[in-house]
């Protein structure tokens, strides 16, 4: 069994990789990911200067899965770009995915120009779903403003790009974030990013578990697996066909990774396992979507990616 897969001309010999924020933060960290199982691997997401980030406790493993209020701390896109132009050289059959995420329209269109003006030749994820920079919403909960920063951004930039969205629980919102991004260039479309604002409670202390925002942060893990189902499903329904499918969400082993294939993603992404599992977890991953295939009679991602049924 064969877990090549592939977007736009890029071309990856295993669907599997991290969520950009798990385990991407440092050159340290990245080099894992490059050296683990992973076909490929995204930075965290960058703003244009260093940021710290929210105060901790900002992280916590739940039973099932995770919460995290991180607050976009990062080492500032240079940092990343830096390391990628470095790792291209290194690795030029390895393409990877540099992550964007601008607190303003200006630091995103800044970010996107000075990317544009480098020899970075991977593919850019602009993360229209942070949901824990306090004061800051989800550009992708705001229809209008994603249009403007899309219309922006479309104007000059000509390399590989996609978009990293929140979850969407509303049929009206699926047909309406499609309408949009069905009218820009875009290779990929990542769907989803954390349950944005969830709360969970220390039974000893009946306290919120982590610090930020009194408690409020990202939910991840196998909570978000029918969540993450859904976007894919949906938007791989509604999107051009040209414009294919990330699944992140809820991947705890092989079956859930085929799950998102079947609802259409081209590649997988790994946050809450990876964080609580490690590079390792992509053996392990690996290992077990191939015994899916096996299991169902299938050699190749394409054999069965979009293939859901459903009940007539
Ligand atoms: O808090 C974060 O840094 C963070 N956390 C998330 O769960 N998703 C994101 O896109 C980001 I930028």
């Amino acid at each position: 069994t064969d877990l090549h897969t592939s977007i736009d001309k890029f071309q990856f010999d295993n669907v599997f990789m991290n969520a950009s924020g798990v385990r991407c933060y440092t050159k340290d960290e990245l080099d894992e990911l490059a050296q683990s199982d992973a076909g490929t691997l995204v930075t965290k997401s960058a703003t244009r200067a260093k940021r710290l980030g929210n105060p901790s406790p900002r992280y916590a493993r739940l039973e099932l899965g995770s919460i995290n209020s991180m607050g976009l701390p990062n080492e500032g896109l240079e940092y990343y770009l830096d390391y990628a132009l470095n790792f291209q050289k290194a690795h030029p059959d390895k393409p990877i995915f540099l992550s964007v995420a601008g607190l303003s329209m200006e630091e995103n269109l800044a970010m996107a120009h000075t990317i544009e003006d480098s020899n970075f030749n991977g593919l850019v994820e602009f993360n229209l779903s942070c949901p824990n920079v306090p004061g800051k919403p989800q550009t992708g909960y705001d229809f209008d403003r994603t249009q403007e920063v899309l219309t922006n951004l479309f104007s000059f930039f000509t390399k590989p790009a996609g978009v990293k969205l929140p979850p969407y629980f509303d049929l009206a919102q699926f047909d309406q974030m499609a309408a949009i991004l069905n009218q820009f260039p875009l290779k990929f479309v990542n769907s989803i990013n954390s349950l944005g604002n969830g709360l969970m409670i220390d039974p000893e202390t009946d306290t919120a578990l982590i610090k930020p925002k009194g408690g409020f942060g990202g939910i991840g893990g196998a909570y978000a697996k029918p969540i993450a189902l859904a976007n894919v499903r949906a938007f791989s329904q509604r999107l051009d066909p040209k414009i294919q499918l990330i699944g992140t969400g809820g991947v705890t082993n092989g079956r859930d990774a085929y799950d998102l294939i079947l609802a259409g993603a081209s590649l997988v992404q790994v946050g809450t396992l990876l964080q609580e599992e490690g590079p390792a977890a992509f053996t392990r991953l690996t290992r077990e979507l191939r015994a899916v295939m096996q299991t169902k009679g299938y050699s190749a991602i394409s054999d069965f990616k979009g293939q859901l049924k459903v009940l007539s």
